[in-house]
């Protein structure tokens, strides 16, 4: 039955980053446990949480880092990117700032911690049940994507529009890179938030 480890083709790292606010944590629940919450409390340091997934007939298993986007919580940022194939960058279509600080700041930081350079990137335009409120259009987030090679969805946490489709495009856009994930089966390991990783210092192992 599928569902043992036995069967897992591979572990993904998957980030998840934007500004404060935006629905980072909220997709991530609604994707993990299907569930929304209103009063949902901004992330300190990182959450994380573990899904499996199955893309074309192969069992893949996430570990999702859900970063905190408020600066003064954020304080292990070189730990969060390392190793991991794929980031889900995250705007609230009705907040142009949240759009804006995609350019200034989260990509080049992904570019600057990112360990793997063919890192697939999602980018998430989330909020698009808040129509009367939208400040980017949807044309406007897919040129953005295009320029910087992202994957590009609109999404609602909360009417769980786009949520589940986003994940599965990035994972299988992973899937098919093999030189993502290929290598790590041997020395897999799990590093989870808050344990130190001492694999780089000896120049080999992995961080998944
Ligand atoms: N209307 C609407 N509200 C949303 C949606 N997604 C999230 N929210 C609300 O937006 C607020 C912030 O959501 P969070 O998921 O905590 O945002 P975050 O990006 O994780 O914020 P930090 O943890 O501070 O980085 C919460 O009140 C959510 O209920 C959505 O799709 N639609």
């Amino acid at each position: 039955m599928a569902g043992h480890d036995d069967q897992i083709l591979t572990t993904l790292k998957i980030l998840i980053i934007g500004e404060s606010g935006v629905g980072k944590s909220s997709l991530l629940l609604r994707f993990t446990d299907d569930r929304f919450d209103q009063d949902l409390s901004a992330t300190i340091g990182v959450d994380f949480k573990v899904k499996q997934l199955e893309i074309d007939g192969n069992r893949v298993k996430l570990a999702i880092w859900d970063t905190a986007g408020q600066e003064r919580f954020r304080t292990l940022t070189p730990g969060y990117y390392r190793g991991a194939q794929g980031a889900i960058l995250v705007y609230d279509v009705c907040n142009r700032a949240s759009f804006r600080q995609l350019d200034r700041l989260w990509i080049s930081e992904l570019d600057t911690f990112s360990t793997k350079p063919n890192i697939i990137k999602m980018l998430v335009g989330n909020k698009i049940d808040q129509e009367e409120s939208r400040e980017i259009t949807r044309d406007e987030g897919a040129r953005f994507a295009r320029k910087h090679s992202m994957l590009f969805i609109e999404a609602s946490a909360r009417t769980r529009e786009g949520v589940q489709i986003a994940f599965e495009e990035l994972v299988q856009k992973i899937i098919q890179k093999p030189s993502l994930w290929e290598n790590q089966q041997k020395s897999e390991k799990t590093i989870h938030p808050g344990e130190t990783d001492h694999s780089d210092e000896s120049g080999q192992g992995c961080y998944c």
